[in-house]
């Protein structure tokens, strides 16, 4: 802004000049016609009038200029405008003084002083109407009172000189206002501009400040919406930590199979029940349960199937318990059922038949149905323990007696149950050392021909010589290798013992007989069976058509396909397959078809009756039938009185086994054994 100071000083100036053109010429143009009024009589007309014209022409000019400034100020700079009316305002000072020169001659002297006063007030309202831009000021000004001066300087009488000095300090006097009220418009002028540019930066200074206020708010804006942004995340995150806190607890207490509790969490259940049953004076039942045959099926269905197995299981025992009821799942397939404010054991008992029950059905599994059974162990809150540990302890012992008792059973705790499991506890410790300390023993049981009476083979039966406990036999270990796993080894170790003994009998001369080695079915679905019978009969140098291997009808019925492929293998081998304790299981006759079977194994339950049961008797005709249409072997096991025997023979049975012939043999008594043979029955 003080860049453009002079500009705006001029134009402030030409402002002030032309917006008091109008009035002023006016006055000159009136006054200027009243002078010719005054005049015409006393001076010539025609100069007059020239001076007149001259005068109207320089105001008219001057009002033009006016009006033209009006409509086009903005055609010419405001110096230019100002130079114009600075010419115009000469031009109409030089006027006026002419008209001085005219009256220099006038007698009527009145008249001539009006004039020239006249002119004087003229000059001296210039200071209000000119002042604004001295050169314009001094050009109008300065004619008159200088033409003034020089009339009064030539004009006799000698004292009006003096006159003509007044006249020229007038002029001072008329200058020096002039410069003061132009000096006043300067002021007036600069503080206007000054205010203006004060405004000015006011405003910039506002807008700057707006600007800065507005930036600040965006900012702030910006910061708000990314502290927003940074809340909104760091409760998604809050959020998710929670939900992976929850998750993780419930990882922590629940079985990721099933989405039951788990070991720990039913702990925690089971020590709040006993908890509230102590204070409210009632009782707590927990029910242990484990599937029967479970092994088996996750082995031969695949671990898909087993898991599918589990979830149904979980789903079934859910169904078929209240609410409130606490199931959970250890561990494979062991279930814990709580069941809070047991009031009386026959409910407790309806509730385990109602589980039992549940698994009447089979299950739909992917890979189709399933039948699956639980066993159960009970014990009871007061009066089988008093802390989780020894509930949990003892029902697990009561599910063991179920499982002893032919499965899909419920037992409730007793406490001989807990010297029955302490028993287990330690069989299974000592198994571990009893085939490094080579503990274990074979004994042989004879199996003859009904027709020659002759001994076909026998049957390899193994023995544990317990340090302390003495004798022990399989009944009391099998079940427990079983669970644990030791069977493999127990079975592998049996299978080579066999293969060596009967090859060092041939070697001494006892030849021409079959060995039948037991074995389990988590041996063929896990121990390599075929490598261990291979690699047995291989190291002994034994033929195979001298082994047998017997495994349960249970066994067969549970787990068809894995185990029928094994088998055919062996088959292949040369080696024979007879079906044990046939009769007590489905006695389905397909498998008795798909599998490469060689003989069947009645079981002595039904030789045992043969001859007081009809319907026993009935049986042992149908199997022998059946495995004779079937091109099958038949043997009788468990064979005590000649009577069974005559009847076995009458039916047409092909061999048989049993203390009626010879209880198992050790190796050496059973070489004497065969060494008698010679004689026939
Ligand atoms: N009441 C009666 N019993 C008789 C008679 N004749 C033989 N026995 C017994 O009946 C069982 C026959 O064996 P199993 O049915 O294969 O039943 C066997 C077999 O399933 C299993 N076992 C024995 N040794 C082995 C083995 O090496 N491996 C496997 N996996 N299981 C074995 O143990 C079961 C029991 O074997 P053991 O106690 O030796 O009992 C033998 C035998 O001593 C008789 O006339 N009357």
């Amino acid at each position: 802004m003080s860049g453009r100071r002079p500009e705006f000083l001029a134009h402030e100036q030409m402002r002030a000049l032309y917006l008091q053109a109008p009035i002023s010429n006016l006055t000159v143009l009136a006054i200027s016609a009243l002078y010719f009024f005054v005049l015409h009589s006393r001076l010539e007309t025609s100069p007059l009038l020239g001076w007149t014209l001259t005068m109207w022409s320089v105001a008219g000019y001057r009002l033009w200029l006016w009006s033209r400034w009006k409509q086009h100020a903005a055609e010419a700079s405001p110096s230019a405008w100002l130079r114009r009316y600075r010419n115009a305002s000469l031009a109409v000072g030089c006027s006026w003084s002419l008209v001085l020169l005219m009256l220099g001659d006038m007698e009527d002297q009145v008249v001539v002083a009006s004039l020239f006063m006249l002119v004087l007030g003229v000059t001296s309202s210039a200071v209000a109407i000119l002042s604004s831009h001295l050169p314009s000021f001094v050009l109008y000004v300065y004619p008159q009172l200088f033409m003034m001066a020089l009339i009064l300087m030539t004009k006799e009488p000698h004292e009006l000189r003096w006159l003509a000095l007044a006249i020229c300090i007038y002029a001072l006097m008329l200058t020096l206002f002039a410069r003061n009220a132009d000096r006043l418009f300067r002021d007036h002028v600069h503080l206007g501009t000054w205010n203006q540019e004060l405004v000015a930066r006011l405003n910039a200074e506002n807008l700057r400040r707006e600007e800065v206020i507005r930036e600040r708010t965006e900012a702030l804006t910006a910061t708000n919406a990314s502290l927003q942004a940074e809340i909104m995340e760091r409760e998604k995150a809050e959020t998710a930590l929670r939900e992976q806190g929850r998750s993780l607890r419930h990882l922590a207490d629940h079985d990721p199979l099933t989405g039951l509790p788990n070991r720990l969490l039913m702990l925690d259940r089971l020590g709040h029940a006993i908890h509230h049953a102590h204070r409210a004076g009632s009782g707590v039942a927990v029910l242990f349960l484990d599937l029967d045959h479970f092994k088996e099926i996750n082995d031969s269905l695949g671990h898909t199937t087993g898991d599918q197995l589990l979830k149904a299981v979980s789903g079934r025992l859910l169904n078929s318990l209240r609410e409130g009821d606490t199931v959970a799942r250890l561990g494979g397939d062991e279930f814990v059922v709580i069941v809070e404010d047991a009031r009386s054991v026959a409910d407790v008992t309806s509730i385990a038949e109602m589980i039992l029950n549940a698994f009447n059905d089979p299950l739909e599994l992917d890979s189709g149905d399933i039948c699956i059974t639980p066993s159960i162990g009970v014990s009871l809150y007061p009066e089988d323990g008093a802390d989780t540990e020894t509930l949990l302890r003892n029902a697990d012992a009561a599910m063991y007696r179920a499982k002893a008792d032919g499965r899909r059973a419920y037992r409730f705790y007793t406490a001989d149950m807990t010297e029955r499991a302490r028993e287990r506890l330690e069989i299974e410790t000592a198994l571990r050392r009893a085939l490094a300390e080579h503990e274990l023993r074979l004994v042989f049981q004879p199996q003859i021909d009904l027709r020659s009476g002759r001994l076909m083979g026998a049957e390899v039966l193994v023995r544990w010589l317990h340090p302390t406990a003495g004798l022990l036999l399989p009944g009391r270990f099998i079940a427990v290798a079983e669970s644990t796993g030791q069977i493999e080894q127990i079975g592998g170790w049996v299978l080579e013992e066999a293969c060596r003994d009967l090859k060092r009998w041939e070697r001494a001369g006892f030849g021409g007989i079959r060995l039948g080695v037991n074995v389990s079915g988590r041996q063929v679905l896990h121990g390599n069976l075929v490598e261990t019978v291979q690699g047995a009969l291989e190291r002994s140098g034994c033929r195979p058509e001298s082994l047998e291997i017997e495994i349960t009808e249970g066994f067969l019925i549970r787990g068809p396909d894995t185990s029928r492929s094994i088998l055919e293998r062996i088959r292949d081998m040369g080696v024979g397959i007879a079906i044990d304790d046939f009769g007590t299981g489905y006695s389905s006759l397909s498998y008795l078809k798909q599998f490469p079977i060689s003989r069947i194994k009645i079981d002595r339950a039904f030789v045992r009756d043969i001859s007081l049961d009809v319907n026993d008797q009935a049986i042992v005709r149908a199997i022998i039938a059946l495995g004779r249409s079937l091109g099958l072997k038949v043997i009788a096991e468990g064979v005590e009185t000649a009577e069974q025997l005559a009847l076995l023979t009458e039916c047409g049975c092909n061999e048989a086994q049993g203390y009626l012939f010879s209880e198992p043999l050790t190796a050496s008594v059973f070489l004497d054994y065969w060494n008698r043979q010679a004689r026939p029955l």
